[in-house]
């Protein structure tokens, strides 16, 4: 079969990928985009689309029980997983579906199914791929992999039956809510599964091996986070370290040392992320991956080979939706544009769970370590009239600035639509405007984002 001849290849069809490959097909250069699953990468086919989809049941249900304080009697709330599983997977087959049918319609673009490994390259120095019995020949590569859900070092895991061991690329697949579930982890994957999966009505348990929960945030974050799943009956061990797992008759036993034993009907391992690049012919053109599969790479996205690029969240940093977006503008710039931009970026993420936790920028902790000299300003929930009539007065706004320039350095908006809610900050940052721009700002009576104003409002020495 003749080789393939392009002048850009991109390996997955994630998040960063499709998006490349239509902006440089859209620019007339012959690109072949290869996939070995579904285009949509791991956010479309099991992460934020279906997850956001099953955290909005179960939010829904979590409400409907509260419905008395509303003043709305709803005498029963019964949850049907297996409905609301298929309303999840309902929407990841729409997007695939709306993907591959634009990917079909874009000139020249070439979407290759298979798995792709580099295979050295040719005397002019084009880089030489295998997909299947196909071979491609490209003047540039653009890694885009992804990542899978690692294994962590318990001894027995491996031989658990499959059927009890859920991560998270086959919590998709179930039809069934599992009655008691462990998870190993207390991560963002972690915290919104299990908040979810408690409300629909399964037993849960988190085993953190480190001291608290979604331990990159400040202190009170993590403990209000702790508060609010334990207020609906998730219970929670930090500082617990699973040595072994072993199979029972009815699912899973778990030993935590001193901590003694766990038993659930399943097991959701949940302990972090590992780089789809094992298996990719890195070596052939004379790369190596880090200890978690990870791609170094320059602000501009680039490999230490010229004309390999990485990008998404194999390339370390943010493992984000909008990261890997983002890092297709970065690439764009560099093959198409004059290379100006870069990951240089402020970096705003979330957790969905309720309170939604919105986060930009740094810590307060991570502030003080960088040196600054901060000031903060806090707006607890409860002193919010909007909270107070939606029935959401759970978590609070802090703000953190530099003291003098009045700056800010980093927010988290743990509240209702916090995701939201922490734009505000987000547009400051990218700005460089001094919080007094949003303390003369006249903002919407009654909202959240006056709840911010008055966090911002409230910035002191601390
Ligand atoms: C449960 C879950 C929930 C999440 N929720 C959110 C969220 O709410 N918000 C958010 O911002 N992020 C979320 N994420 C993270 C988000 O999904 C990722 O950060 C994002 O998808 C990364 O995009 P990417 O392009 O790096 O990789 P991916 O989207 O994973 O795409 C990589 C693609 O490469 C393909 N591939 C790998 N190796 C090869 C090969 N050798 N040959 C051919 N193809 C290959 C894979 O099949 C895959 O399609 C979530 C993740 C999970 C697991
Ligand atoms: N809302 C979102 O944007 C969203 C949602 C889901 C996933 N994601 C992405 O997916 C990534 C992965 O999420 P994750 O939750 O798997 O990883 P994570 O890194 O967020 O959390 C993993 C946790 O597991 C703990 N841990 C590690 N080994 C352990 C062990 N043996 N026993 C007990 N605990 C152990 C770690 O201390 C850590 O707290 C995130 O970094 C995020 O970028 C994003």
């Amino acid at each position: 079969m003749a080789a393939l001849e392009i002048e850009t290849a991109i390996i997955g069809a994630g998040q960063a990928g499709v998006p490349l490959a239509r902006a440089l097909a859209g620019a007339g250069r012959q690109v072949a985009l290869v996939e070995r699953n579904h285009p949509g990468g791991s956010c479309v086919n099991w992460g934020c689309t279906p997850s956001k989809a099953m955290i909005a049941s179960s939010r829904l249900a979590a409400q409907a029980r509260r419905a008395s304080e509303w003043g709305i009697r709803v005498p029963r709330v019964e949850v049907d997983f297996a409905a609301v599983m298929d309303r999840a997977r309902g929407m990841v087959e729409g997007a695939r579906g709306e993907l591959e049918e634009s990917l079909a319609a874009q000139a020249n673009l070439r979407l290759v199914r298979g798995h792709a490994r580099l295979d050295g390259r040719e005397g002019d120095g084009r880089f030489r791929l295998r997909v299947g019995d196909e071979t491609l020949l490209a003047r540039e590569v653009v890694l885009d992999t992804g990542t899978r859900s690692a294994r962590p070092p318990v001894e027995g895991l491996d031989r658990l039956p499959p059927e009890r061991l859920i991560d998270a690329e086959n919590w998709i697949d179930r039809r069934e809510l599992p009655e008691s579930v462990v998870f190993l982890g207390g991560g963002t994957i972690a915290l919104e599964m299990a908040q979810a999966w408690r409300r629909f009505g399964a037993a849960v348990t988190i085993v953190e091996s480190g001291p608290r929960l979604a331990d990159r945030e400040d202190e009170e974050v993590s403990a209000e986070l702790r508060d609010a799943l334990e207020a609906e009956g998730v219970s929670v061990r930090c500082g617990a370290k699973a040595g072994r797992a072993e199979p029972t008759g009815g699912g899973v036993r778990l030993h935590l040392g001193a901590g003694g034993t766990l038993e659930a009907t399943h097991l959701f391992v949940a302990t972090g992320r590992r780089a789809n690049t094992d298996d990719l012919g890195l070596d052939t053109v004379g790369l190596e991956p880090g200890k978690r599969g990870e791609i170094e790479v320059d602000g501009r996205l680039r490999t230490k080979v010229p004309g390999l690029f990485a990008a998404g969240d194999i390339r370390g940093g943010g493992q984000f939706t909008h990261t890997a977006y983002d890092d297709h503008r970065v690439l764009e710039s560099q093959i198409l544009g004059d290379g100006s931009r870069t990951t240089e970026r402020i970096l705003p993420y979330a957790i969905f769970t309720e309170p939604e936790l919105g986060r930009v920028g740094m810590t307060e902790a991570q502030a003080r370590e960088a040196g600054h000299r901060v000031l903060v300003g806090r707006q607890p929930m409860t002193e919010s009239g909007k909270a107070r009539e939606i029935g959401r007065t759970r978590g609070f706004i802090k703000v953190v600035a530099e003291a003098g320039s009045r700056r800010v350095l980093g927010a988290a908006a743990l509240c209702e639509s916090g995701s939201e809610v922490v734009q505000l900050f987000i547009e400051l940052m990218n700005a460089g405007a001094a919080v007094d721009t949003m303390l003369d700002a006249v903002h919407i009576h009654p909202t959240l984002g006056e709840a911010a104003k008055n966090a911002a409002a409230a910035l002191k020495d601390a």
